[in-house]
């Protein structure tokens, strides 16, 4: 609420409210942004890390700027903040900011048809692709449909895929089953990128559709998503983000003596033994990261819906494997490559092995733009297990992996060696843990309604909560 200022009587019992914030994510900035802007001076930012950013991270690549993690603004239209702060200051491409592009409805997904290599060098018709993705974008909208209406707490989104699959397949011309199979598992693959999730079968059905679509071509950051990290961070004044420090504890219901005579009801414990004291304190850490530490993390411990939030919740792992090329062997009017696997299908487990066959999962790859300033890049997408291993995997075991990739689906073994490779490592970063959340089987939306919720529950004390 805006008109709430820190001189305000109802805001105001200490003359100025310390606050601590854990994590200089965009989230930690935002809310020092917006608390800095309102008057508050009492502010430090914590984060464990050497940088501030978090999951967004701009880097230097090839010949230009590639996103090691948040790369596209989902439904860029005016109800979408991100939207609007990157309008506001500008960061956006003239394309972006045109009104039909705002009002069309990109469905989260890349809007173009990719071109299908196959994993022998074939190629797939397009009109054998439209097919399948009609189908498996009508399921996935079915999926989405089951918002309030009855389906089973157990219930996924794997699971409804996978029944519509074999219901289709009695239709299908014999010769296709095998091709729209491997299509199908490389959709799947896709999706889990999409969703974070090792399994679609992990993802619950019912809250599925709860995830609102906004309007608008997805878009990106010419000059890095980090662009508006930054703009959000310029108006702090140096010194509120202390970078390097990793906070451990929260005491967050007690009585702490600070160097004033105020008595503060919070104390932020740091790894390096130094200590915080606060009226309030913003956690922004990923859920990952909570869901390492949470039982540790803070004193006294949260309470049960709390704990069994983050329990609950899915956490998965959605890495990047950036590979630059001297000249492309795609057609320069390509914009997503589709990888198809022969002999893979959504009826059929994945091998365990997954030094053998982690690459199985590794089934789109986006032709990043412009070519002309960033040089020829591709940027493969994997997600799950296999994604978590291939961290675990040297430069040159992956730059070995992509050569082999490619030289296969082009049919072509003489195809030179790519040039560099740049992959993320999400799952390792001890203060991330992994990629982003989804609705897992046995939670909903509630959890993330109850997780974003102030504590303590006590409404007298909840002074800032008014503040968004
Ligand atoms: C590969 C990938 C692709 C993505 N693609 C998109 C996309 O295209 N579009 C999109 O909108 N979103 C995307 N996202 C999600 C987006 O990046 C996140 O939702 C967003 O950046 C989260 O911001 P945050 O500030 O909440 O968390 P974070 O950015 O994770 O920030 C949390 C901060 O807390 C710090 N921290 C953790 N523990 C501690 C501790 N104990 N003490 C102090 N500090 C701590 C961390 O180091 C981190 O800096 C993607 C994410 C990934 C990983």
């Amino acid at each position: 609420d805006s008109s709430l200022h820190p001189g305000d009587p109802q805001l105001m019992a200490p003359p100025s409210p310390a606050v601590v914030i854990v994590g200089a994510g965009i989230s930690g900035l935002a809310a020092a942004e917006k608390l800095h802007k309102h008057g508050f001076q009492n502010i430090k930012i914590l984060e464990a890390t050497g940088r501030t950013g978090g999951r967004i991270y701009t880097q230097k690549y090839a010949k230009g700027l590639v996103e090691i993690g948040a790369q596209w603004i989902h439904g860029p239209s005016p109800d979408n903040p991100i939207f609007q702060l990157a309008s506001q200051f500008g960061l956006l491409s003239p394309d972006a900011l045109l009104e039909e592009n705002q009002k069309a409805y990109g469905n989260n997904h890349p809007s173009d048809m990719p071109v299908v290599y196959t994993s022998s060098g074939g190629n797939i018709s397009a009109a054998a692709l439209a097919d399948i993705m009609g189908l498996f974008i009508t399921w996935l909208e079915q999926a989405r449909n089951f918002t309030n209406s009855r389906c089973g707490p157990e219930d996924s989104v794997g699971s409804f895929i996978l029944q519509q699959i074999v219901n289709s397949s009695q239709e299908w011309d014999k010769e296709l089953v095998d091709t729209n199979m491997a299509l199908l598992r490389g959709l799947l693959n896709m999706e889990c990128c999409v969703s974070g999730t090792h399994s679609m079968d992990y993802v619950a059905l019912c809250p599925f559709g709860e995830y609102t679509m906004l309007a608008g071509i997805d878009c990106t950051f010419p000059t890095g998503f980090e662009s508006l990290v930054n703009r959000i961070k310029a108006p702090l004044p140096s010194g509120m983000v202390v970078l390097n420090k990793a906070v451990k504890r929260i005491d967050w219901n007690g009585s702490f003596q600070g160097n004033d005579s105020h008595v503060y009801p919070v104390e932020v414990q740091c790894e390096d033994g130094d200590s915080f004291v606060a009226d309030h304190v913003i956690v922004t850490v990923p859920l990952g990261f909570l869901k390492k530490q949470s039982a540790d993390f803070f004193s006294p411990e949260l309470p049960t819906s709390k704990m069994q939030a983050i329990k609950n919740l899915g956490f998965g792992t959605n890495n990047k494997i950036l590979v630059e090329f001297e000249k492309p062997f795609w057609d320069p009017n390509t914009t997503l490559i589709q990888v198809l696997w022969e002999g893979d299908s959504p009826l059929i487990e994945p091998k365990e092995d997954l030094k053998q066959n982690w690459i199985r999962k590794l089934s789109i790859f986006v032709v990043l733009e412009p070519p002309a300033q960033l040089g020829h890049v591709l940027c493969g997408f994997i997600a799950g297990k296999e994604a978590e291993f291939m961290e675990t995997l040297t430069y040159e075991e992956i730059l070995s992996s992509m050569t082999d990739l490619f030289r296969r689906i082009t049919g072509n073994p003489e195809l030179p060696p790519p040039v560099s490779i740049l992959r993320s490592q999400w799952y390792s970063q001890p203060y991330t843990g992994g990629s982003y959340s989804y609705v897992a089987v046995g939670s909903s939306g509630d959890d993330l309604d109850n997780l974003a919720e102030p504590l303590p529950t006590d409404k007298e004390a909840l002074k800032v909560k008014y503040m968004f």
